[in-house]
């Protein structure tokens, strides 16, 4: 399923091209708009969600180069969560504290942006800037 009927075009080609276009049914939907109205049920569900990229925007990144990562989630998981997983696999980056640049009340003890809809009156936001070693 996808929203994007070019990319279904595309699955459908590829699919024809290895001779399997048989066992796939593409569906052209909004999957939240389908989880509602269809009443279908699958046993096996793969969701290959839309992304930030930054796995591979990495490697687009020059020594000294700045990578910033920033979500409209106010979620640990999607923000610190991703981050941290990020520096793990990366050591050759780092986290540039972003004190200097953002009032304090937005910055977290881990030196990122955050703005957090209860506290600032704002929508909920996040900002990791992170640096990679010359
Ligand atoms: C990471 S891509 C994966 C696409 C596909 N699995 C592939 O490998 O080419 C994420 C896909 O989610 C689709 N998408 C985003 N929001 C969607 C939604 N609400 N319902 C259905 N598809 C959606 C995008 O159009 C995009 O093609």
């Amino acid at each position: 399923m996808d929203v994007n009927e070019g990319r279904l075009r595309i699955l459908g080609e590829t699919a024809k091209s290895h001779q399997v276009a048989g066992l796939i049914t593409a569906i052209y939907s909004d999957l939240r708009v389908f989880a509602e109205t269809k009443e279908v049920k699958y046993d096996k569900l793969l969701l290959d969600a839309p992304c930030s990229g930054i796995g591979v925007l990495s490697k687009l990144n020059m020594p000294g180069g700045f990578l910033i990562y920033s979500t409209c989630s106010i979620d640990p998981e999607e923000n610190q969560g991703r981050v941290e997983a990020f520096l793990l696999r990366h050591p050759e980056f780092s986290v540039d504290p972003v004190d200097r640049l953002v009032p304090s009340s937005f910055v977290t003890s881990q030196g990122v942006f955050l703005s957090n809809p209860v506290k600032h009156s704002l929508d909920g936001a996040f900002a990791a800037r992170l640096v990679r070693a010359l």
